[in-house]
């Protein structure tokens, strides 16, 4: 029997959509206010999905602290209150909530006590995205 247990953390970040294979111009066409120099931020949320089955002794699929623990070390020491646009792999890569959501994803899969299932980052209250690996 395999449950699914959904977490959910909230960062703060900072970022500049910008693709340094374009010129000035394009880039303004392209993101547009989200271009602009100067960066602006977001409150995101970030809910990482698990799956396993239900320890028989314990009724958890994994323990929430060990969950919160890698998420601490991993994911929030890492992009909560920092600018995007400055951390790895962000120095090459245009730090869309899609390419979030993917590198989330690339580091929460070592996760040693639960199978990861999905990621789902909220950049704003009117869009979301997924990952699920593939
Ligand atoms: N495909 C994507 N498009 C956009 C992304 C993204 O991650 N993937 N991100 C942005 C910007 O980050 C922008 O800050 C959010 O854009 P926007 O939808 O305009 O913001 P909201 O209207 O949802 O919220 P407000 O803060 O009220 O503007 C743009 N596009
Ligand atoms: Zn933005």
């Amino acid at each position: 029997m395999k449950a699914h247990l959904n977490r959910r953390y909230h960062l703060s970040a900072s970022h500049r959509l910008h693709a340094p294979e374009y010129d000035e111009a394009t880039n303004r066409a392209i993101f547009g206010k989200c271009n602009n120099p100067f960066g602006h931020g977001h409150n995101y949320i970030v809910e990482v999905s698990m799956s396993g089955p239900v320890d028989p002794v314990t009724g958890m699929v994994c323990n929430l602290a060990d969950l919160d623990a890698f998420a601490a070390q991993h994911l929030l020491e890492r992009f909560d209150h920092q600018n995007l646009n400055t951390v790895a792999p962000f120095d090459g890569v245009v730090p869309t909530t899609e390419n979030f959501a993917i590198e989330i994803y690339r580091v929460f899969q070592p996760f040693p006590h639960a199978h990861l299932e999905r990621v789902h980052v909220e950049e704003t209250g009117n869009n979301s995205f997924d990952y699920a690996g593939q």
